[in-house]
């Protein structure tokens, strides 16, 4: 590697500049994380699905870390206390922050709902020099528990499931997200256009 190579403090090398990449934008476009926290039934991994048809749309390359598929094998085995879904948020953070870093939009419909383990992705991607995104699906629990898209909270009401979060378990809500969205008063459409617009002020869609 010749100085000229070298990266700034903190952040890996780019990709080399070497002809056998097809296109230039391949590497010059600004990958990010978008982190969409919030309660079961939010409207997380929905608005996640209808943004990223939205950016592949405009010809973004886009990836949904899907909190269940996680789950199923990034991070099988791993329950529901608060060590388990730390671990979980972090593998998770690790995986966006590096495919974000090869310009990918990586879109995060994932709970986390301790603001320490979301303090610490956001440190990753800093350090990094990655961009980060924190939007926060604000919807209440009351409406959260009448569309129960899972069964969770019918579970939990009878008696069959303890530590449902927001319910019996603690949501630590953001204090200070990029974006707050109250589901319950948009249509999916709209809210999706929300992180969109917000993509686009930050020069990232
Ligand atoms: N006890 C309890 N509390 C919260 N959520 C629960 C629980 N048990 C199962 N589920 C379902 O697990 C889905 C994935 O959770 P996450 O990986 O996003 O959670 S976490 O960030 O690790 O807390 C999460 O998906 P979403 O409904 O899409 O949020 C839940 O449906
Ligand atoms: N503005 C909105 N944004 C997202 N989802 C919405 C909105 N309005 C209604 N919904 C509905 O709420 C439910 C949210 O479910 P889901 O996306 O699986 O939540 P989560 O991933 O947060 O658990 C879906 O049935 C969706 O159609």
């Amino acid at each position: 590697m010749t100085p000229s190579d070298a990266a700034p403090a903190g952040r890996r090398p780019a990709l080399p500049r070497s002809t056998d990449l097809t296109t230039p934008q391949e590497y010059d476009v600004t990958g990010a994380t978008v982190w969409l926290t919030g309660l079961p039934s939010a409207g997380k991994t929905t608005i996640a699905h209808e943004l990223a048809a939205r950016l592949r749309a405009e010809g973004r390359r886009v990836e949904v870390l899907d909190g269940d598929e996680i789950r199923e094998f990034l991070s099988a085995g791993l329950g529901f206390s608060r060590e388990d879904r730390h671990t979980n948020v972090q593998r998770i953070g690790f995986v966006a922050e590096l495919l974000a870093s090869h310009g990918v939009l990586v879109l995060v419909p994932v709970i986390a709902p301790y603001a320490d383990s979301r303090e610490a992705v956001r440190k990753r991607h800093a350090q990094e020099g990655t961009p980060y995104v924190e939007v926060h699906v604000a919807t209440p629990v009351e409406v959260c528990s009448v569309r129960d898209v899972k069964g969770l909270y019918a579970k939990q009401a009878a008696g069959e499931l303890t530590g449902l979060t927001g319910v019996d378990d603690p949501y630590e809500a953001p204090q200070s997200p990029d974006l707050r969205i109250e589901s319950q008063d948009q249509t999916v459409a709209e809210s999706a256009e929300a992180v969109f617009v917000l993509l686009s002020e930050k020069g990232l869609a």
